[in-house]
């Protein structure tokens, strides 16, 4: 069949995005894998994919597959592509859009300005819930946060392990630029204490109000920016009482702004969502 695509990124973090309310789309994991490769498909770290909404208290379900062709849970910098996509291409007059994820739904939000902010629900603490199975483990506490050690490469790293409805392993580094991301990423995102794999975020904390992230994305291999990486960091950094909310992230391919009052609070996400170009490809 002959698919229309539409190129787009948030932060770098890049995306083919798929209307699938107006066409009819039912691909296999081999399939979104070809579409995501960067030399025999289009390129990306995620296909998004738009269809017609399941219940009438939703406008539109948004289905997310990582590069590796895997359905996932949810796609912090996507939302924001999402909300870009459906209101260019009209398919919503509205400004504030209720979207249905894997992982429930959330709440995107096109501001008056043109920047977009996501209501991206409160972060999952518990470890069974993100999942991570801490048997047998000793945590440290760190101001509100429980610090995991997470045996990597004969070397322990002290990990929060959060859900933004997709799992994170938060660490905090010296220094970003210099921090394993290539070699430590891989070992854990299929660390055998993470049952569904990880998103391993490294963070060095700037100030108060600012960190530097990279991100090894479960699914993908370093991302240039992951959107629920920074919300997960974010709520780390803050439990950890090295961050206060606001705080500013920045990633190697742009800048993020995610707000969260604690506990049961919504974390707040705003950033960019480009459209780069627009295609036909025969799959
Ligand atoms: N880039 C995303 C996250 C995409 C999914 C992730 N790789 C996973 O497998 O959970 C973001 O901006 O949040």
């Amino acid at each position: 069949m002959k698919l229309t695509f539409t190129k787009m990124h948030g932060a770098g973090n890049d995306f083919v995005v798929i209307d699938a309310v107006n066409q009819q789309i039912d691909f296999s994991p081999a399939q979104w894998k070809r579409l995501a490769d960067r030399r025999f498909g289009i390129g990306a770290d995620q296909i998004l994919v738009v269809e017609r909404a399941r219940t009438p208290e939703t406008d539109f379900r948004y289905r997310i597959y990582n590069a590796d062709g895997g359905e996932v849970e949810q796609c912090g910098n996507g939302a924001r592509a999402f909300v870009r996509f459906v209101t260019d291409k009209g398919l919503t007059g509205k400004r504030a859009i209720r979207v249905e994820t894997m992982s429930g739904v959330i709440e995107p939000r096109l501001e008056d300005d043109g920047g977009i902010t996501v209501n991206m629900g409160a972060p999952v603490l518990q470890p069974e819930r993100v999942p991570f199975d801490a048997a047998g483990l000793t945590p440290q506490a760190l101001g509100e946060d429980t610090l995991w050690p997470l045996e990597v490469d004969g070397r322990t790293a002290l990990i929060s392990a959060v859900s933004m409805g997709n799992p994170h392993a938060v660490q905090v580094v010296e220094d970003a630029e210099r921090a394993p991301v290539e070699t430590d990423g891989p070992l854990i995102e299929r660390h055998p204490r993470f049952p569904n794999r990880v998103n391993a975020g490294f963070m060095q904390v700037i100030d108060r109000h600012h960190i530097k992230l990279r991100v090894y994305e479960r699914g993908a291999g370093e991302t240039l920016a992951c959107g629920t990486g920074a919300c997960a960091a974010v709520v780390s950094g803050i439990r950890r009482g090295l961050l206060d909310s606001p705080v500013r992230v920045s990633t190697r391919g742009g800048e993020l702004s995610i707000a969260w009052e604690g506990g049961n609070a919504p974390v707040m996400m705003t950033g960019p969502a480009v459209c780069v170009f627009e295609g036909t490809i025969e799959i």
